[in-house]
This record gives C-alpha cells, structure tokens and sequence, in this order.
C-alpha cells in the first residue's frame, strides 16, 4: 500500500494535516496573506503573524467561513502550499481523506471534494469522512460498535454537535457559536466597562489564559486604545468580568446539546447516559465550559487529551487501520 496518503481537516482558525508518510500531524493557521490584491504574501502561522498589524496593501484572511469554503482560490492556494511544503516540494500523486461537517449542504461538502481535485495536489483517490465520526476515534471512542455517542465539537466559528450510532451519524446540527464569538463577547465587555479597545488577538489571549488567571487569583493585564482619549493603555480586567461576558455563548451550547438529546431515539440514550458526552474542538478548553455542560445536561464529561487535532487523529485512524476504512465514502458520481 502507498504510503502517499493524507487527512485534511480544514478548520475554520487551523488546517490540520495527518501525513502518513511520516505519521505527522501539522497544525498550522488557515490563513493566507495577499499583497496588492493578486501577490501571496505569506500564509499559514506567518500569515496570522502578521494578522491586525499588516498595511492596508496586505489583505489577510481566513477562506473558511462558519466551517464550510467561503473562498476557493485561496483554500486551493493553501492546501497546494500545505501539501507542497510536506511533500518537500515533490508532489506525488496520492489519496485524500478529508472530514466535513454533517450539517452543511450537499453542495457545500462538494465544494471540499472540489478544493482537493482542483488544488493541484495530484489526487489520486478522494474519500469523505463526517467529521463527527473522526473525532469519535481521535477521542478512542469505538464508534463502530458503540450505540449512542453524543460528541461536542467547540471550533473557531462553530460548535457541532452529533450523535453517532454504529459508526454513522444519527443526527447532527452545527451552530455558529465558537471561540471567535468568545473573543468578541470579551472584546465588547471591555469596551463597555473600561472604554477600552483590544484587539482580536488580545482577546483570545484572555480567553486562553483565563483558567490559569483563574488558578493564580491575578487579572488579566491588557494594552488596548482608550476610546476617550484615543491613546494607548494597560489596564487589568477582572476575570470575573471576563466569565460573565462568556455565559450568555455558554448556554446557547448548552441550549442546543439539550435539544439534540431531546431528539435523540431512546434506543440510544442508554450508552449515552452510560458514557456522558465527549467535549472536544480547540474551543472547548475555555474556563467553565466543560463544568457549565456537566451541570446543564446532567452528564459526565469527557475531556479530550487532544482537542486541537481529534479529527486528525480520526483521519490517521482511520488510514492506518482497515477496520475503520468503511467509514470514509466517495461523493457519489465522483468517485475514481
Ligand atoms: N487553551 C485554550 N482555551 C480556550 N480556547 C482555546 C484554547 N486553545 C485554543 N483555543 C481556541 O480554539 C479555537 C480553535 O479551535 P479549533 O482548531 O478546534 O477550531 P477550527 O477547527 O479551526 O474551527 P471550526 O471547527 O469552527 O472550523 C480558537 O478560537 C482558539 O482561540
């Protein structure tokens, strides 16, 4: 068996690349950076480096949008530089397992099968795994023989809750709620309660230190631009203030995992019960999430260990092991 085969999962914030050949996961940011409206500039990390700060020329943007391709040339642009970059620069033909959301329309998961065979990536064989399923077996989970399994991932734009059964998906809905929405919620509680402007990157800092904020008794200290005087300041923001903005998102989950569970047959709700929910998606590790879950539904929680690159390891599963291949179809009509 060749070993030229990848896993893509395109994440809206992070593209997370499985490469058999050398059985790596890269993470890098889904970002690409064009100059003068026609030059690439950078993409990945570098592009993201350069996020907020770069002169009007640069345009710096995310091609993925709410979890599904908003912008093709540029998606097509980073995979072929991805691939290009793990190939070290021979690209040789090969298969392709890439996840999709479940929610989204058939168009939209054509457009994923699209990216790959237009990107110029010599693919020889493209497959389709829901993304829901791949993380199931990047959390160990055994999907295929287990009845009832409700994963939450909590992404950049999205959160998607599922509930799998026997290695399909039984139901599935994908919310517009993910850690770019936490970032927003604090940056406009900051400007209400300190007339302060941070950016995004600023924001996001919080919301990634904030259990350890949390765990020293220490506020968050920021720079921003005060709205009053227009000149830059620090400030330290209580945390306090920072896990009151976030709630409101928190229940909105919440909300929905409770109207999934409410329309999940009651066949299944035996391993669900059982097993609790398994929380996943880079998102998820925000402060409180994961407790606020456990006391709203009533169940056990499971953390994932790797809750950046789940899906990935889905996908490396998934290539590596037969018993999992049937997992993985061809987009009908498009199959070689
Ligand atoms: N330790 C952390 N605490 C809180 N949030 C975090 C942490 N680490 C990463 N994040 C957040 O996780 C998000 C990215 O997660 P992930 O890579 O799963 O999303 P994605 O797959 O790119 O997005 P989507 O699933 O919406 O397409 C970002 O919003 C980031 O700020």
């Amino acid at each position: 068996m060749s070993s030229n085969i990848f896993g893509i999962d395109l994440g809206t914030s992070n593209i997370k690349i499985y490469n058999r050949a050398d059985d790596t996961i890269l993470v890098e940011k889904n970002m690409i950076a064009i100059e003068n409206k026609s030059t690439l500039f950078a993409y990945g990390d570098s592009a993201f480096e350069m996020y907020e700060k770069a002169p009007a020329n640069i345009h710096i943007s995310y091609p993925l949008s709410n979890g599904v391709i908003a912008d093709i040339k540029n998606m097509e642009l980073l995979v072929k530089y991805f691939i290009n970059d793990l190939s070290r620069g021979n690209v040789r033909p090969a298969d392709y397992y890439i996840a999709v959301p479940f929610d989204i329309t058939e168009v939209e998961k054509r457009a994923f099968y699209d990216l790959i065979k237009e990107s110029g990536v010599k693919a020889r064989k493209i497959l389709v795994v829901e993304k829901a399923v791949a993380d199931g077996l990047g959390m160990d989970i055994d999907v295929k023989n287990s009845q009832g399994v409700l994963t939450v991932n909590v992404g950049y734009d999205t959160t998607e809750i599922s509930i799998l059964s026997l290695g399909g998906i039984v139901l599935s809905k994908l919310i517009k709620i993910g850690g770019l929405k936490f970032d927003d919620a604090i940056r406009s509680a900051v400007r209400k309660e300190f007339s302060l402007i941070i950016g995004g990157k600023t924001a996001e800092n919080v919301k990634i230190s904030l259990k350890e904020l949390e765990k020293e008794g220490r506020g968050a200290v920021v720079y921003g631009r005060d709205i009053v005087t227009g000149l830059p300041v620090e400030r330290e923001l209580p945390t306090s203030m920072i896990d009151e903005c976030l709630m409101e998102l928190f229940y909105t989950i919440i909300d929905s995992i409770k109207v999934i569970l409410e329309r999940t047959p009651p066949e299944l709700a035996a391993d669900i019960y059982r097993h609790g929910i398994y929380l996943t998606g880079g998102a998820s590790q925000v402060s409180h999430l994961a407790e606020l879950i456990h006391k709203g539904t009533g169940l056990k929680v499971n953390l994932s260990e790797n809750p950046v690159t789940s899906v990935a390891l889905g996908l490396a599963k998934i290539i590596k092991e037969d018993n999992y291949k049937s997992v993985a179809y061809a987009i009908e009509g498009m199959s070689k």
